[in-house]
């Protein structure tokens, strides 16, 4: 199978917290991994249940977050940074939130004071559908035209037009429609769909792998009342550019015994590559250029590690295009262990074959024996199973 793993969200009557989460599950992600993932952030604070409802006539997973501990009326963005910790995605989803809340109340970000969008269900929601992706090994996002209701809605701010203005405001950029009477869509999920998704596109050429529907509250007559989330492979066909985005910051002041673990960190959270760069730079200091290779829609939360994790005082960031060549994995056999082999390829014809190494070290140790040998035999089985440069591709599922 090639390319990595897509996430269309289609928000076309709507978008919230609990519907994407809902969604997300629905498609698959293990509501476990999830729950331990809030967990992590607000100890036996929340659970999560869900349940198969109806919206219009049409099955769809229902979210629900259980708040078992006392919730404050408010909560500063200070606060949730606080309690969000180092969870990069989600900490990019808030900060969304608060810079939208600062412009419609004319704050600071710092001295944003969130209320429904700060209470724990919400908190659980952004958390939880970054788990949720992780856990399904989504690489990219991209949704469609988010419908964004009308109307009025009764909130803590008093009574709002609708669009909300945090979501009007996180609008920008995005196409929307009213589509329908009511808050469609509500700040938490569009800030959840616009920190995540990278691209505003109809459903995208994919093999579908899988369709999860997340169902909002209501039941309405006529117009159900979901989010859906479509999961597939894109077809890579060669030469073909795509977006990426470079981070970069030089640094003088860290003890370089942390770069490993920064480094660590950064591929953890999706980067494509991960490097530092000795330098000497202003007053004739000592120092290192750490540079961040990344799908753009990467960026947001490897800056957040940027910051979280190093002594930068500042991000650069650069947009670049990128020609991958596309690529496809085998599996061979060596002495009882399997290895990935990744194939690289052009107009049909393969180019690279290269077992994965990770897996070539780990056969290594389960075997007692030398990595030098079993990557010559993971190549050897690689050319039995005809996987040979200049041959043609191996059929795909
Ligand atoms: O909590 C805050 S600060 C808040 C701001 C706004 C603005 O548009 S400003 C709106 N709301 C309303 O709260 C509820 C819950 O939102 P979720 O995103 O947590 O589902 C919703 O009606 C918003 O319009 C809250
Ligand atoms: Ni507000």
């Amino acid at each position: 199978m090639t390319g990595d793993l897509h996430c269309w969200i289609d928000a076309s009557a709507g978008v919230a917290g609990d519907m994407l989460l809902g969604a997300l599950i629905d498609a698959g992600a293990d509501r476990a991994a999830v729950q331990r993932a809030v967990d992590a952030v607000v100890p036996g604070g929340v659970r999560i249940v869900e349940a198969t409802v109806t919206r219009a006539g049409l099955r769809a997973r229902k979210v629900d977050v259980e708040v078992l501990v006392e919730d404050p009326p408010r909560r500063t963005w200070r606060t949730i940074r606080g309690l969000l910790g180092d969870n990069p995605r989600a900490l990019a989803v808030f900060a969304r939130l608060a810079e939208a809340e600062a412009h419609v109340h004319a704050v600071p970000a710092d001295d944003v004071h969130f209320h429904e969008v700060g209470a724990l269900d919400a908190i659980a929601d952004v958390v939880g559908i970054c788990a949720a992706l992780d856990d399904l090994g989504v690489s990219t996002v991209s949704a469609g035209e988010v419908a964004v209701g009308s109307g009025v809605a009764r909130t803590a701010h008093g009574e709002l037009p609708v669009p909300v203005p945090a979501v009007a405001q996180l609008a920008r950029g995005w196409r929307v429609r009213a589509g329908g009477s009511g808050e469609l869509a509500t700040p938490t999920g569009m800030a959840a769909l616009r920190t995540l998704a990278t691209t505003c596109e109809d459903l995208p050429s994919m093999r579908v792998e899988a369709v999860g529907v997340g169902a909002g509250g209501r039941d309405v007559l006529g117009r159900p009342n979901v989010v859906r989330v479509v999961l597939g492979r894109t077809a890579v066909t060669g030469s073909e550019r795509e977006p990426a985005v470079l981070l970069e910051a030089n640094v003088d002041d860290l003890d370089p015994r942390l770069w490993p673990g920064v480094l660590a960190r950064l591929m953890d959270c999706g980067a494509a590559d991960a490097w530092l760069v000795p330098i000497l730079m202003k007053k004739g200091r000592p120092a290192h250029t750490l540079s961040v290779l990344c799908h753009p829609g990467r960026a947001a939360a490897l800056r957040e590690v940027m910051f979280h994790h190093t002594s930068t005082l500042g991000v650069r960031e650069q947009v670049l295009t990128k020609v991958p060549l596309p690529r496809s994995f085998a599996d061979v056999d060596v002495a009882g262990s399997t290895i990935a082999i990744k194939i690289g390829h052009r107009d049909g014809t393969i180019v690279q074959v290269m077992p994965e190494f990770d897996q070539v070290a780990a056969a290594a140790r389960e075997q007692g024996r030398p990595e030098r040998l079993v990557l010559e035999d993971a190549l050897a089985a690689a050319v039995a199973a005809g996987l040979i440069v200049g041959g043609p591709i191996p059929n795909e599922a």
